[in-house]
């Protein structure tokens, strides 16, 4: 059994309203997104292009909704640009984020990343990273990571498609070269099976460095057209590639063992972009909390 009181289980706004494509689900207002994740049943969410950025204001619409913020995403260009620049915009996120009472910090290289590119395919078209990019990324996030303990926070990395840290090999090396310590890893299940990953692997190799858990599902049959088609990360999510867990190919049942018997403890946060006119955000908010009731037991 998860410990309730150690594991909590948030929704991401990402199916309200798209940080990647703010076209997807523009229609849906902030407050609809809040209201419906708290209805279906979760305790939090992470933050979206349409919330307010004023702690207090933001913690207005939260607190009597039963919310909470459990993270944000931050784009780092750590093999791109200075990492001053880096650091100025981490900082002022990192200080949002612990004044909304959140432990851990998304991050995510976005230097040389195809994942905003509405035309590079993206199982052709990723970029690798040589010796003195990698070493520009592994210092810079351990100093990141340096920065969030100040606050008592952590950095929990965000593997992705279309970005230079994707696939298993990459996670590796990422997880030997940064300070274990200092900068831990974020699960994503949707993005390794995309990838073709072994997600059980990796989930038990690193169980001991996951601090924070997306729950995302992929449909293989779109997939395999995106890889056919040679079409973009954003594409393939317009096209429906991702989905809530219970809805797609992805077994969680495993995964959620494997949590489970490690005494997992964060956040369990299902993020599934899809088009909101296509897909209706609460009609798949409360399918998920439904699979996870059965699934996980909470
Ligand atoms: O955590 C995430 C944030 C999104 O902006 C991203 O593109 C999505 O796929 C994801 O996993
Ligand atoms: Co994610």
């Amino acid at each position: 059994m998860f410990d309730k009181e150690k594991v909590f289980l948030g929704i991401a706004p990402i199916a309200w309203t798209n940080d990647d494509m703010p076209d997807l689900g523009k229609e849906n207002s902030f407050e609809q997104c809040i209201s419906e994740a708290a209805l279906a049943g979760f305790q939090g969410t992470e933050v979206g292009n349409k919330y307010p950025r004023d702690p207090d204001t933001l913690k207005g619409y939260l607190e009597v909704r039963g919310l909470r913020i459990a993270s944000a995403w931050f784009s780092s260009f750590l093999t791109t640009k200075p990492y001053e620049e880096t650091e100025k915009e981490f900082l002022k996120h990192r200080d949002f984020l612990h004044a909304m009472g959140a432990k851990v910090i998304v991050v995510s290289e976005q230097g040389h990343s195809i994942q905003g590119q509405m035309d590079t395919p993206v199982f052709d078209g990723k970029y690798v990273m040589n010796d003195e990019e990698w070493k520009l990324l592994t210092t810079g996030l351990d100093k990141l990571g340096k920065l969030a303990a100040e606050k008592d926070m952590k950095v929990v990395y965000h593997h992705h498609m279309g970005t230079v840290v994707q696939t298993t090999a990459e996670i590796d090396r990422l997880m030997e070269n940064t300070d274990p310590n200092l900068v831990y890893l974020l699960f994503d299940s949707g993005h390794l099976v995309y990838s073709g990953e072994d997600e059980l692997a990796i989930l038990k190799k690193y169980i001991h460095r996951i601090k924070h858990v997306h729950l995302k599902d992929i449909r293989p049959e779109i997939v395999k057209r995106v890889k056919e088609e040679k079409l973009s990360f954003l594409k393939a999510v317009r096209l429906g590639a991702f989905t809530v867990p219970g809805d797609g190919c992805i077994n969680f049942k495993p995964i959620f063992d494997v949590l489970e018997e490690n005494h997992y403890e964060g956040w369990l946060l299902v993020e599934a972009e899809q088009d909101p006119a296509v897909a209706n955000p609460f009609v798949y908010a409360k399918m998920a909390r439904e699979y996870i009731r059965k699934t996980a037991g909470i």
